[in-house]
């Protein structure tokens, strides 16, 4: 029997935590019992444990928290697995999920180019301050163009410091090498082999060197605040520095002293520490470029993201190991 036709005579009770694009309405129904939410709102404590004594698996995303907490009223509970839309899974506690018999999978690689262009765009936005002049063309104040008007930073033949130098850090790589003609340097815990040119630096010597800083690594405890007034410290005042990762990898309120006082041209932010709420302070700051958690925000890589959940929630109750386990 095939898992779609086991999923068909005997389906699973699934919970999809947001609202989704076509195709993946479609093929969830076709699966299993799916109950949709349809808030866009992160799932509460009350709805995530409800959830875990109710369905036979979740898909979650970003904002859905969770914790330990959530499922220390569980021996093992219903659920058996939370299948997350998105790579990032920092807001889930994996060993708390594991130890209660949950397997936890993502979606790696459905989301990789789309946020690697869109480091590209925030890249281009700061460095040549696409943002504020958007501004001063919108509030009627552009009195034309001259040779020395809003001069940014031009970054072809520059150099890109790229911390995280997984999926997402090497389509940023590869861009920034091939398309701007960039020398590219990369700090990661682990050595990488990488095809093309490319050198291995701890992170200070990284942030001292580079043009553009990237950042491109995981949420979660390990990383948290790896990026601080210290780093910031060692960049140049010409460099900018740009975050496609998670919000709390960075110490934002360094970031804005170092934006305030100059100690970096710039920045471009996909993702804050305390996110949604975006401090009125980096608000006020002409250099810095913010966007709403844009990186994957395409209709085929959000319906690519949500048929890689089902998948891996097909595999699971097929009794297989899903593609995506973490
Ligand atoms: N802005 C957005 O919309 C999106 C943001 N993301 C974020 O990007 C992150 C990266 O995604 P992928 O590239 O697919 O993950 P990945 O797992 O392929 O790459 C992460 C890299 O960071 C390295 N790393 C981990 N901890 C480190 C540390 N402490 N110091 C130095 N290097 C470290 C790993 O060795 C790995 O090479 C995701 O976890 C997610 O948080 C992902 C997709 C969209
Ligand atoms: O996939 C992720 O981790 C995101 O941040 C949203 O696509």
């Amino acid at each position: 029997m095939t898992a779609t036709t086991r999923a068909r005579a005997n389906p699973p009770r699934v919970l999809i935590a947001r609202p989704m694009p076509a195709a993946v309405r479609a093929r969830a129904e076709e699966l299993f019992d799916v109950e949709w939410r349809d808030s866009n709102a992160p799932m509460s404590d009350a709805e995530m444990r409800s959830a875990l004594a109710l369905y036979d698996g979740i898909m979650p995303t970003l904002g859905d928290r969770f914790s330990a907490e959530i499922f220390a009223e569980f021996g093992r509970p219903r659920c058996r697995i939370l299948a997350n839309f998105g790579v990032g899974y920092n807001h889930i506690d994996v060993e708390a999920a594991r130890g209660h018999g949950v397997t936890v999978t993502n979606t790696p690689g459905a989301v990789t180019d789309a946020t690697a262009d869109v480091a590209m765009t925030l890249m281009l936005m700061s460095a040549r301050r696409a943002g504020e002049g958007e501004r001063l063309v919108r509030a009627g104040l552009w009195t034309g163009w001259h040779p020395t008007q809003m001069l940014g930073l031009h970054v072809s033949g520059k150099t890109v410091g790229i911390i995280g130098m997984g999926r997402i850090g090497q389509a940023i790589a590869r861009r920034c090498h091939y398309g701007f003609g960039m020398n590219v340097l990369y700090a990661n815990r682990s050595a990488k082999t990488v095809d093309f040119p490319a050198q291995q630096l701890p992170l200070h010597e990284l942030a001292a060197q580079a043009d553009v800083v990237i950042v491109a690594v995981p949420g979660g405890p390990d990383t948290h605040h790896m990026i601080g007034a210290d780093v910031f410290g060692a960049m140049q005042p010409h460099a900018h520095f740009i975050n496609i990762a998670r919000g709390d990898v960075v110490d934002e309120a360094a970031l804005i002293v170092a934006l305030q006082q100059g100690q970096i041209a710039g920045a471009g932010l996909d993702v804050y520490e305390f996110e949604p709420k975006v401090p009125e302070a980096l608000r006020q700051l002409e250099n810095v470029t913010l966007l709403p958690h844009l990186g994957t925000a395409a209709e085929e890589v959000r319906s690519d993201m949500g048929l890689m959940a089902l998948n891996n929630l097909q595999a699971f109750f097929a009794g297989e190991t899903p593609a995506n386990a973490v």
